[in-house]
């Protein structure tokens, strides 16, 4: 499956990517960035406007779980990120929250050392990401990838950090469920054209 990361844009822009890749995506997320800019009500506007599609709220949580959770799955969010550096009773408070209301945490694994992932399963953990930091896309391309090995038996994988339709065969033997893709598809001159090629090369899940 494909989620369209919404990252670096405007509300207007956003909106339109949305329409454009509309046929081809999966997943909507709101991207971190344009949470800090438009706060809950991007997700709000989003929600009403494309009811049928399942939202994300990048709202990369590191404390205050149980409120910043709650925040983004009552604004109309399926899932919401929580950092997996954050306290474990950050991730707790965050999935007790989603689980009341049947909605999901994503964790993110970005600067989580590998040693924490079997620590994240106690705690709950079942859905997260093996993410690329964008300020170190261009510096570890290859074989960053390799910490995130045999993650897939323990959690449903989503992975992210610029990928393209070149570099989606890196990324087989993680066996990800979804992949997040920003760049690609928000810096392209057609992105909804954009969003059916790398739908396209994604394994079918
Ligand atoms: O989570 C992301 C990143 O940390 C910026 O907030 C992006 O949404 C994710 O990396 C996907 O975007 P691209 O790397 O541009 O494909």
């Amino acid at each position: 499956m494909l989620q369209v990361a919404l990252d670096r844009l405007t509300k207007d822009e956003c909106i339109s990517i949305t329409e454009q890749t509309y046929e081809c995506i999966d997943y909507i997320e709101i991207g971190t960035g344009v949470i800090k800019e438009y706060g809950m009500d991007i997700i709000r506007d989003f929600r009403k406007r494309f009811p049928d599609k399942r939202i994300v709220a990048d709202m990369k949580t590191c404390d205050a779980g149980k409120h910043e959770t709650r925040l983004a799955l009552e604004a109309g969010a399926d899932i919401t990120t929580v950092m997996g550096f954050a306290h474990d009773q950050t991730i707790l408070d965050s999935i007790q929250v989603a689980n009341e209301v049947h909605k999901k945490v994503l964790v993110d694994l970005l600067q989580v050392p590998t040693e924490r992932f079997a620590r994240l399963k106690e705690l709950g953990v079942e859905l997260v990401s093996a993410h690329i930091g964008k300020d170190t896309q261009d510096h570890t391309a290859g074989d960053s990838l390799k910490r995130y090995d045999g993650l897939s038996e323990d959690f449903m994988v989503f992975v992210a950090g610029g990928i393209s339709p070149e570099s989606v065969q890196r990324y087989e033997k993680l066996n990800p469920v979804v992949f997040i893709v920003g760049g690609y598809i928000t810096g392209a001159s057609d992105p909804g054209e954009a969003s059916c090629v790398i739908k396209g090369v994604i394994p079918k899940k």
